[in-house]
């Protein structure tokens, strides 16, 4: 089957059938053609769609090709007008010829196309198409986090973005961003908030700066950027963990900042100890930390689950700081990877080529199908926001897909699902955190999500807080009047109802919306400390009642992997039952909580064979 035949399988099988569109290419293993090429051909044609609709209809082609499909059509006629290749099919092949023979008539109908949408040159077209493709992502501004371990604000400003104009105001940039195509004027903002950071307008094309893949510049959502920067490690603190290491924004920014506090006088040596539990994606995380100049510094464990890292180990008897960013529902993410709407070509009768209506979606059908059909005018008014359509459609099946932020995709068919799936994060989550409480030099400790949900963020706060071990060791939250200058300043907070009324806990928590303005994605994040008073040097290992420390509580199989039941819940070797988090209710009104004991890792690690590629929402990737 060629390339274009399997591209046309999917271009038209719906967003259901087995989730996203690089998860449905990477995942076959059946496919003759390179999955990149694949996976770039349906995106593309997708993005092109309402062009080429307009294009292949006005030439007629489908009228003179009886064997060509409108998916197939589509394709063709982008890999012929607009792929720097052209058709990837030998000159005699039926397929190519039978739209090779309309070149002059579709090149003709594709000039028409851009003259239409006021679009001087192809580039110029190019970038409209892009824009509206970007969906809710047009509207923020690229994040760029300046390296300061291979360059400085000053060195950018002076280089990569010295053809830029300076910005007065984040809503400058978010302004331009969003005007797009030609009147967009590009420029750059120096975030008040974190330091070393930058937002420029969208549609830049950084990814082929030489600052880019010299890692210079890393482009990091602001929120992304909170965690290390609360964190805030210092000379005195020691050595520091990432918990949850890949693909790396976070270790090399905790990189970055140690490097800026290095104190002139000679003082010991640090270490960042990454840990990362996906072999695939410590291999990106391996790759980040070497372009951005920070593997003198850091230890990677590949493969390492920090659950099964002892914190009474020898080697981690310095460590003072540590940062944990889990796996999490990924509710927070702006636009991930979302499917551009998709338009069909029709063959039109002679009354619809006059008037031009070319606007028939195959989303559009399929609903005439299901119930009433739309009047034409609704239809034109639809047509005219197809982002709005697609965020309005409630039966759009890919609403029921929650996709977390590796981009496992898990289907979510009712309130219950959706409850059940938070449970098991928040209850894996909780596991890890507490896990960092326990290392006996640690005075600071940050907790983060890129969800919105309560449950991952503030309710994991509060049972870590009434937890043994915060308890026994003076674990407390790092309040706001305590924090770096610009998180202190950062207006958005921790949920007070959520934090059971503790109004200084929430006042702790920071906290970001997409959508609000602010120009980042949803975020939280709340940092711990303790004094180092309250020492445990009675510890006498985890609160089980297994006593057994170094295979934690939890049932393992021959392979060492912990055993679950079918919800993802690691069944406890005491009960040989499935561990159950305590009602939500119970645990803010009466303080009960669960003990370390009572946690699960409910996190999934079934990362598709996009592998690397899947960490997009923060890290692109270094030309990769
Ligand atoms: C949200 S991502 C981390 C993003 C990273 N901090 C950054 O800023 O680039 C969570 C990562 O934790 C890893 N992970 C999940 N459970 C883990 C565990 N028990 N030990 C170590 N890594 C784990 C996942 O494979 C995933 O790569």
């Amino acid at each position: 089957m060629s390339l274009y035949h399997e591209a046309a399988e999917f271009l038209q099988s719906t967003p259901s059938e087995g989730g996203s569109l690089k998860a449905r290419v990477f995942r076959r293993k059946d496919l003759k053609s390179p999955p990149n090429q694949l996976y770039a051909l349906v995106l593309e044609t997708c993005k092109w769609s309402g062009v080429l609709k307009e294009v292949v209809e006005r030439a007629e082609i489908l009228r003179h090709e009886r064997k060509l499909t409108p998916a197939l059509s589509l394709l063709l006629v982008h890999d012929l007008l607009l792929a720097k290749g052209g058709i990837a099919l030998p000159q005699s092949h039926g397929l190519r010829q039978s739209v090779d023979r309309h070149r002059g008539r579709l090149s003709s109908e594709l000039t028409l196309a851009r003259v239409r949408r006021k679009a001087p040159t192809l580039e110029a077209l190019r970038e409209q198409v892009d824009r509206a493709a970007a969906g809710e992502e047009a509207e923020y501004p690229r994040w760029v986090r300046v390296n300061s371990l291979r360059s400085s604000v000053e060195e950018q400003l002076e280089t990569t973005f010295a053809r830029f104009g300076r910005a007065a105001s984040l809503q400058d940039v978010m302004a331009n961003s969003s005007r797009g195509g030609g009147e967009a004027r590009k420029c750059v903002y120096v975030d008040e908030h974190v330091p070393g950071l930058l937002a420029v307008t969208q549609g830049t094309e950084l990814t082929k700066t030489e600052a880019y893949t010299s890692g210079k510049i890393i482009l990091q959502d602001k929120a992304s950027c909170f965690p290390t920067y609360l964190l805030d490690p210092r000379c005195e603190d020691g050595d520091v963990i990432d918990a949850c290491a890949a693909p790396g924004n976070k270790t090399t920014h905790l990189a970055a900042i140690l490097h800026t506090h290095a104190p002139e006088f000679a003082s010991p040596a640090q270490t960042i100890f990454a840990f990362e539990k996906d072999a695939a994606r410590a291999r990106t995380l391996e790759k980040m930390v070497k372009t951005a100049g920070a593997r003198g510094v850091t230890r990677i464990g590949p493969g390492q689950d920090f659950l099964q890292v002892d914190p009474r180990a020898d080697k981690y008897k310095d460590v003072g700081a540590l940062l944990l960013d889990p796996s999490c529902s990924g509710s927070g993410i702006v636009g991930r990877d979302s499917m551009p709407e998709l338009h069909l070509p029709e063959l039109l009768d002679a009354a619809n080529r006059k008037t031009g209506q070319t606007t028939t979606t195959k989303k559009k059908k399929k609903k005439k199908k299901n119930g009433p059909t739309p009047s034409t005018e609704d239809a034109q008014k639809h047509d005219s926001n197809p982002r709005k359509r697609k965020h309005a459609d409630v039966e759009d099946p890919s609403d029921k897909i929650l996709r977390d932020d590796e981009g496992n995709e898990t289907v979510v068919t009712s309130e219950k699902d959706l409850q059940a799936r938070l449970d098991a994060l928040s209850g894996f989550q909780l596991a890890l955190l507490l896990h960092a409480f326990e290392f006996p030099a640690a005075r600071k400790v940050t907790y983060s999500t890129c969800s919105v949900h309560a449950e991952e963020n503030e309710s994991v706060v509060m049972l870590a807080l009434a937890s043994d071990i915060a308890r026994r060791r003076g674990w407390r939250i790092l309040r706001r009047e305590e924090q770096v200058t610009g998180m202190r300043e950062w207006p958005v907070r921790g949920v007070a109802a959520a934090c059971g009324g503790d109004e200084d806990v929430a006042e702790g928590c920071i906290r970001s919306y997409k959508g609000d303005g602010r120009g980042v994605m949803g975020f939280f994040v709340a940092g711990f400390v303790r004094t180092g008073d309250d020492d445990d040097a009675d510890y006498d290992g985890p609160q089980d009642g297994t006593g057994d420390v170094g295979e934690g509580p939890y049932v393992r199989d021959e392979q060492g992997v912990i055993v679950r039941d079918v919800a993802g819940m690691p069944v406890l070797k005491s009960t040989g039952l499935p561990v159950s988090l305590e009602p939500r209710e119970a645990d803010e009104g009466d303080g009960s909580h669960a003990s370390s004991s009572d946690t699960s890792d409910g996190s999934e690690e079934d990362n598709n064979d996009g592998g690397d590629t899947d960490d997009e929402d923060e890290w692109n990737g270094f030309g990769d």
